[in-house]
């Protein structure tokens, strides 16, 4: 079965990446995933200045999934545009490498997409606009603020002339998926979504010690995992309908091959791994893109391409 996927002027040699925040923080762990059979990676979500983020402990692993409020902690913006000078390829051995923004400010966002933009490599890198980090304190998440998204996107589209992502965070209520639509169909050069970030704001309780499993905010942060399947899904084909021009990154509950099938279904053309990666290292991308291939043959599909958006409603 042929898993190369070709969307956003680049060609993947198979659907599945990282999602930003995981395993993607240093050099080492970069390299880590341009090592590993993942079809591509992102950096983690950088701000202008390096930042130390919440005090441990900030990620506890769960049985089901995974709960974090690490804080934004990241090398700053200057890290990440080096690594991608050496990494980020064209050409025959392309390798393209998503790069993953997140200011602290709407005009440091800005102008880290104007420096993206003039970066020797941007040609080869992708902007994914990180909206919806749910865990800075007294930082409200972007997504949720419909005007406020909307003025995000004025700032970076005027300074940022590539074609450039949103990470979007979960939305429930079928409003809301349409007020957000409205405001991402507003700017054309939005090329790609990425559907969903951590459910945000979740609290996990050990009553063992009858205490938060994690320290900052009280115990409150983003919740990922197998618990959140059902809603990366939902967005996911919620976006994909309501934005026919837009390409749809999967995030969101994908541990193994029929995860990443299901999120091809929903509309993904690209699929994101976030805690299973925590949880198994770069391996599992090789491990999940076979269960995806035998699974996609089982099918009798020729491509996984030919599975993106072919989710059948009940008429
Ligand atoms: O706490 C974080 O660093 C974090 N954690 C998340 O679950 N999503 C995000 O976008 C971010 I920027």
């Amino acid at each position: 079965v042929d898993l190369s996927v070709s969307v956003l002027g680049h060609t993947f040699a198979n659907p599945l990446m990282n999602a930003a925040g995981v395993c993607c923080s240093t050099t080492e762990e970069l390299d880590s995933l341009l090592a590993s059979a993942s079809g591509t990676l992102i950096t983690k979500s950088c701000t202008a200045q390096q930042r130390d983020g919440n005090p441990a402990p900030r990620f506890k692993p769960l049985p089901l999934g995974s709960i974090n409020s690490m804080g934004l902690p990241n090398e700053g913006y200057e890290y990440y545009a080096e690594y991608v000078s050496h990494r980020a390829k064209g050409g025959a051995a392309a390798k393209p490498i998503f790069f993953s923004i997140s200011g602290m400010t709407m005009q440091d966002s800005a102008d880290m997409a104007a420096k993206l933009a003039a970066h020797p490599q941007g040609a080869n890198v992708l902007l994914e606009l990180n909206l919806s980090c749910p865990n800075v304190p007294g930082k409200p998440q972007i997504g949720y603020d419909m005007q406020d998204m909307r003025r995000y996107l004025e700032a970076v589209t005027a300074v940022y002339p590539r074609p450039f992502g949103v990470k979007l965070p979960p939305y429930f209520d079928m409003a809301h998926f349409d007020q957000a639509a409205e405001v991402l169909n507003a700017f054309p050069s939005v090329a790609f979504l990425t559907c969903i970030n951590s459910v945000g704001n979740g609290l996990v309780i050990d009553d063992t010690c009858d205490t938060v499993a994690i320290k900052p905010k009280n115990g409150f942060g983003g919740i990922g995992g197998e618990y959140v399947l059902p809603t990366a899904l939902a967005n996911v084909n919620a976006f994909r309908t309501r934005c026919p021009e837009k390409v749809i990154i999967g995030c969101g509950g994908v541990l193994c091959g029929r995860d990443a099938y299901q999120h091809l279904l929903a509309g993904a053309s690209l699929v994101q791994v976030g805690t299973q990666l925590w949880k198994e290292g770069p391996d599992a991308f090789r491990r999940i893109r076979d269960e995806l291939q035998a699974h996609l043959a089982r099918k009798g599909y020729g491509a996984d391409r030919d599975a993106i958006g072919k989710l059948k409603v009940i008429e």
